[in-house]
């Protein structure tokens, strides 16, 4: 709701409440149209300040009424009402002014912000744009370069920037509220003649069409198939050469065409999906609302290879004291000066002091032992993991919380190492360490609802979007790459390229389809823990090559490796590069001979594979996969696994994760097409839909946020 008060006589006040953001609900929309006819029915009211509860002015439209029916007054009569009133009207700006909170601003004829505020129109983010006059206003009060620029990219802007682009009057260090009032009553008796923005002439540059193309340019490079960008400039185009009604005529249309469109749906899902993994469950029903972290001062990360390093970064940015390891002097040194680059790129970057002096390296283990945390970082390679936590559990003093960098092995293999194993859990950065958002918190059978709230806490400290995921080969995110690594090497055995299979991927949204990412990461990495699997040995020749445990599996991977190509770092991998290091993906001749060669061999005919092949067979293996992650409890929802893919695997956002995806393909539609596709390759299980899956497309595909009533709950293990 608003509240309506009057203060200092001749001042009326609306204060929006509604708790934690004062997001424009019909509640809150309804009480501010109230309050302005009564602001401007009060005689004694000269002036109108509109200000936020709780140090907030506005978090903008109500996000969570998005799917339901539109009730209470519509915002933009609402904000035509505010810019017509007769009454001065001020907005006090604290906390945040952003989307439709920054239009209802935008609306009054003065505003006064506090230094500390933030503003700024993030629809782009949500699939929308700003649709009460946002595109109309802005372009008129800063300009149209100015206003591409925010509107395009959703950036937030300071109190002091957003002065000097002219969208604020004044900034104040004191109260934001009372620094209003006195405004309003200094302006009490002054013309609004040239106080109302919709009533500008909208600036033209002479290199209009110019602007207009590069920023289109610039979107569609940036957008990656995403439509609000390129349909935030056409609003602005409006403002320019439109008329303000015909403008708003305009933004309307395209707000309506976003509005009602999948990639909306999606975006305002993964808004709150990424707030939801927050209120983490585990399979045995620990929870983030009872179950207290641990307090981290000290933290310790072994080994400073990239991994190792990163996190240190991370550790340090984030004001922990850190202590690191690494066992030889030389690669000490090299980690130091590396460690060190980092650091100052990232407080040069990011406006901040150097965090050099948090950190503290050593060459013993020993150096560990009063640290409250460690992270493990060295090679994925269980005994050597295992020697590393026994020393561990000898060192650190009691109640010390280890964790693994490990990116699939056995937690509780390692938690049976130490003394206290309910002390130990997985820590599963993505690299680079130091600039991924994403962290798995990988729970064991005996790692404690503590250990879990300290280590989602630490992730939290780091700026990191934690989620937590029960213990199995690969956790979430790898173990759903296999499957989607396993359709690409099948699809280039049955005749596709490599470019065509990126290719379709990138069509859908990916940065980088599968073989150029493959090519980036290093296809050695996969080959090493191939080869500890017992999956390349000389012994598979003949009919046996593409066989193991009675399934299909292709060698392609193995084979590119004995011939050295481990991707960028060779200059050789599924592409060929200018040099080793170099960053160029390019179509490999040798490649296609190679393919030709080994489908003869292996008496395989290439044939022709279209771009839903490609598309389906890549992602709806992966996409099953996640529903089977959802009946063994290792996620606790569909939320986890779809932040865990867009912000660790480069899922396109607008397509809100495998999980979402699969919710708007249709889930009939992805088990009719798995079957179909299991039919034709009966030897790869990847491709026989779950029960899970099946349960739920046959309950007439319900909404993604009813999945977790119909998911099953695995027995407490804790
Ligand atoms: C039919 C409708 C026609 C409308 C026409 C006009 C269209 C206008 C378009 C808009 O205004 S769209 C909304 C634009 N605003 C945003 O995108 C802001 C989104 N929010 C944020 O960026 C952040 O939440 C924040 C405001 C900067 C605060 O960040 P902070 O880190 O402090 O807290 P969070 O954990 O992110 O959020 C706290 C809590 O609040 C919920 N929430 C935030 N914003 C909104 C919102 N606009 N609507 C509804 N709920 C919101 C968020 O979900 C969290 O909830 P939880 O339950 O605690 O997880």
């Amino acid at each position: 709701m608003a509240f309506y008060s009057r203060v200092s006589g001749s001042v009326g006040m609306i204060t929006l409440q509604n708790p934690p953001v004062n997001a424009l609900s019909a509640a809150v929309r309804q009480g501010i149209v109230d309050a302005m006819h009564r602001a401007l029915s009060e005689p004694e009211v000269k002036s109108v300040v509109i200000c936020g509860q709780n140090g907030k002015f506005c978090g903008g439209a109500d996000i969570g009424e998005f799917g339901a029916k539109m009730t209470g007054p519509p915002l933009v009569p609402m904000v035509h009402l505010i810019e017509a009133a007769s009454k001065p009207v001020v907005a006090a700006i604290e906390g945040i002014a952003l989307g439709g909170g920054l239009e209802l601003a935008l609306s009054c004829h003065y505003r006064i912000a506090h230094s500390k505020a933030r503003l700024g129109f993030p629809e782009v983010a949500l699939g929308l744009l700003p649709g009460a006059g946002g595109t109309q206003r802005l372009p008129r009060l800063i300009g149209v370069p100015a206003s591409l620029d925010l509107i395009t990219t959703g950036r937030q802007v300071t109190a002091a920037e957003a002065r000097q682009l002219g969208i604020v009057d004044e900034v104040t260090d004191l109260n934001a509220v009372d620094a209003a009032v006195k405004f309003a009553q200094s302006v009490a008796d002054k013309s609004l003649d040239a106080r109302r923005i919709s009533t500008y002439p909208c600036p033209r540059p002479p290199d209009l069409d110019t602007i207009f193309e590069r920023a289109m340019q610039q979107v569609r490079r940036s957008a990656r198939g995403a439509i609000a960008p390129g349909t935030c400039v056409q609003a602005v185009h409006a403002a320019v050469t439109l008329p303000y009604a015909k403008g708003m005529e305009r933004e309307r249309e395209l707000f309506s065409v976003l509005f009602n469109s999948g990639q909306a749906r999606a975006l305002q899902y993964y808004f709150f999906a990424q707030r939801a993994v927050s209120r983490w469950s585990t399979a045995s029903g620990a929870r983030w609302d009872t179950s207290k972290p641990r307090p981290v001062h000290k933290a310790a990360v072994i080994g400073l290879g990239t991994m190792g390093r990163g996190i240190t970064v991370s550790l340090a940015q984030a004001g922990f004291s850190v202590v690191a390891v690494e066992t030889q002097e030389k690669q000490l040194s090299e980690a130091k000066q590396a460690v060190s680059g980092m650091l100052e790129r990232g407080a040069k970057r990011r406006g901040v002091p150097l965090a050099h002096d948090k950190i503290k390296y050593s060459c013993s283990v020993q150096a560990v032992a009063d640290v409250d945390l460690v992270i493990e970082a060295v090679f994925e390679d269980m005994a050597l993991k295992k020697t590393i936590f026994q020393q561990l559990s000898a060192i650190c003093k009691p109640g010390a919380l280890l964790c693994t960098n490990t990116s699939g092995l056995d937690i509780d293999e390692l938690a049976s190492q130490t003394q206290s194993p309910e002390l130990v859990v997985g820590m599963h950065f993505f690299a680079p360490a130091h600039v991924m958002q994403l962290l798995e918190v990988v729970y064991g059978p005996r790692s404690s609802p503590e250990a879990v709230a300290t280590a989602m806490q630490m992730g939290k400290k780091m700026g990191k979007v934690s989620v937590a995921v029960g213990n199995c080969r690969g956790f979430v995110g790898n173990r759903m790459l296999k499957l989607y690594l396993e359709q690409a090497f099948f699809l280039l055995e049955e005749g596709a390229t490599p470019e065509q299979v990126d290719q379709v991927l990138e069509e859908f949204g990916f940065p980088m389809g599968v073989f150029k990412v493959s090519d980036l990461s290093g296809l050695d990495i996969g080959w090493k823990v191939r080869k500890a699997d017992g999956l390349v040995s000389p012994a598979f020749t003949g009919t046996s090559a593409r066989i193991r445990g009675g399934s299909r599996y292709s060698p392609l991977g193995d084979l590119l490796c004995e011939q050295g190509r481990f991707g960028q770092k060779t200059g050789k991998g599924w592409y060929q590069y200018d040099k080793p290091g170099g960053r160029v993906a390019k179509p490999d001749p040798w490649l296609f001979g190679f393919l030709e060669d080994y489908r003869a061999q292996h008496g395989l005919v290439a044939r022709r594979i279209d771009h839903q092949e490609v598309l389906e067979r890549c992602l709806y293996p992966l996409i099953n996969e996640g529903f089977q992650i959802l009946q063994d409890g290792i996620a606790a929802g569909p939320e986890d696994i779809d932040v865990i893919y867009v912000l660790g695997y480069g899922w396109p956002r607008h397509r809100g994760g495998p999980m979402f995806y699969a919710s708007q393909v249709g889930l009939d539609k992805v088990v009719e097409r798995l079957e179909h596709y299991q039919q034709i390759h009966p030897d790869v299980p990847g491709l026989q839909p779950c029960r899970l899956l099946r349960k739920l497309a046959a309950i007439s595909n319900p909404a993604i946020h009813k999945w977790r009533e119909v998911i099953q709950k695995p027995r407490s293990q804790l």
